[in-house]
This record gives structure tokens, sequence and C-alpha cells, in this order.
């Protein structure tokens, strides 16, 4: 990152930085707002440009003698987070962002950084319910049944294999990628960006509880029993979101 300070287009290889490095000299000199625009096809490398031009204007715009949980800290940290529960195996990669996002991060007007906003859109959301081999679900389950044995017991998970949102595909592991070890960095990282242990606590209840979700078997006056909770909502009509997606 020291080699693209400062440096002139073609002065050095290409690389990402150099837009950056343009875009916050501009920003400072002009005294107006830049964007960068990161697009391309699924598995062209988005997500991955994306960090490098988030820990690059980090690089310029931190703090690096502030002590405690910097801005820029959480900027970064936002990033894990954001893949355990929005980002899956596709066909084509596997670490897919499903959703798309808008990273904001405010500069003062010695060019430190001041604020960050993350608005994410257009998760995919039927994938929660309905997946295909080679395929995974979000990552998140994934992790959470591969959490320490404590916190596995609380929740009542185990092996992915046992639950129907998870076992639609014969893909659970992923080449180089520890589940275990990810769970960990990621509530660290949800410990970074501030989102307190209650929080946390909250968000891994409601994802272990879809997973069980499924299992749910509704008996009804006047309707079989052991139907599944997907067929009664759409026996009764009841369109979820997810189902709703899907048609
Ligand atoms: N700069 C890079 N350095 C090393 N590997 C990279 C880089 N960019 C992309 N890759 C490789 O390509 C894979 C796909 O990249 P990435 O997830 O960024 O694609 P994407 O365009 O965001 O895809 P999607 O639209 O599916 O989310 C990464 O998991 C990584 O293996």
């Amino acid at each position: 990152m020291k080699r693209y300070k400062e440096a002139k287009m073609g002065e050095q290889a290409p690389h990402v930085f150099t837009i950056a490095d343009i875009a916050y000299r501009a920003m400072i000199t002009e005294g107006k707002s830049n964007s960068i625009l990161v697009s391309g096809e699924s598995g062209a490398g988005k997500t991955e440009t994306t960090k490098n031009l988030m820990c690059y204007l980090a690089y310029l715009g931190g703090n690096s003698a502030a002590e405690g949980q910097t801005i820029e800290q959480q900027v970064l940290e936002s990033n894990p987070v954001l893949e355990a529960f929005g980002n899956a195996k596709t066909a084509r990669n596997n670490n897919s962002s499903r959703f798309g996002k808008f990273v904001e991060i405010q500069f003062d007007n010695v060019g430190r950084i001041s604020g960050a906003a993350i608005r994410t859109y257009l998760l995919e959301r039927s994938r929660v319910c309905q997946i295909s081999d080679p395929e995974r679900n979000y990552h998140c389950f994934y992790l959470l049944c591969a959490a320490p044995k404590e916190e596995i017991e609380k929740y009542k998970l185990g092996d992915p294999k046992s639950f129907h949102y998870l076992n639609q595909s014969n893909c659970y592991q992923l080449v180089g990628v520890n589940d275990a070890n990810n769970y960990l960095a990621t509530r660290r990282a949800m410990d970074v960006v501030g989102i307190s242990e209650e929080e946390q606590e909250a968000i891994f209840r409601v994802v272990a509880a879809i997973l069980h979700l499924e299992a749910i078997r509704i008996k009804c006056a006047g309707y079989p029993a052991h139907k599944t909770f997907e067929e009664f909502l759409n026996r009764y009509n009841i369109i979820a979101p997810e189902v709703l997606t899907r048609r």
C-alpha cells in the first residue's frame, strides 16, 4: 500500500489501490465526495476488490495513534459479519455475495475517517429454504453447527446433515475453510462492530430457530397431520416472504 500512496497512474503495476488513491486525493483537493463503482459477473472479484479498496482507504484515512476500536477497524470488520450472513457457496463462487451493498466511508476535512455506513440490498431470501447441489446455504448456518460444544447444546444443533434446509445439497464443507474458526472470527468481528453479547445471542438464536423451523409439523382439524411448515403455509394461502420470492 505504501508504494501506491500518491503514486501517479502507470507508475506502479496496475492495482485497485491506484483507483482508491486517485479518488481520495481528488476528494481532498476538490472538497467533494467521490464514488467507486465495483461491478462484474459472479466470481469476477467484486467482493475482494471492495475489501482491498476499504483496506487502502482505511490505511490512508486511519488513525494509527488512536487507542481502542477505531472506525476503520469497525469498517474492515464489517466484512466478515456481512459475509457470514449474506454469502454462500454457489456453483461459480465459494464465497458469493447474495446481496448488493453500498459502503459509505466519511472523512473529515483533513482526510481522516470520521464515520461509515453500509446499506445492503436485495438479499436472496429464497436460498434460506431452498438450495441445490453443489451449492450451500448461507455460511452462518454451517458456522453455528461448528460452534463450540456448549453453544451447539444450547441451540440444540449438531450435524448439518440432519437439517432439511442444509441437506438438500451434498455440499457441507468448503475446501480450505474452517467453519469452527470462522464462527469464532465472526463473533469477534461482531464485537468489534459494536454488536452486544445479548444482540449476538438473539441473532444466533434466530439462525438456529430457522434450522429447527422446517422440522415443525402442523396438526389441524380437517387437514392431514404431519405436513411440513411450508405445505401448511401453501394449504392456507399464507405467503411467507421466501415462498413469495420463489414464485
Ligand atoms: N484480488 C484477489 N486476490 C485473490 N483472489 C481473488 C481476488 N479477487 C477474487 N479472487 C478469487 O475469486 C473468488 C471470487 O471473488 P469474489 O467473491 O470477490 O467475486 P464476486 O465478483 O464478489 O462474486 P459474487 O458476485 O458471486 O459475489 C474469491 O473467492 C477468490 O478466490
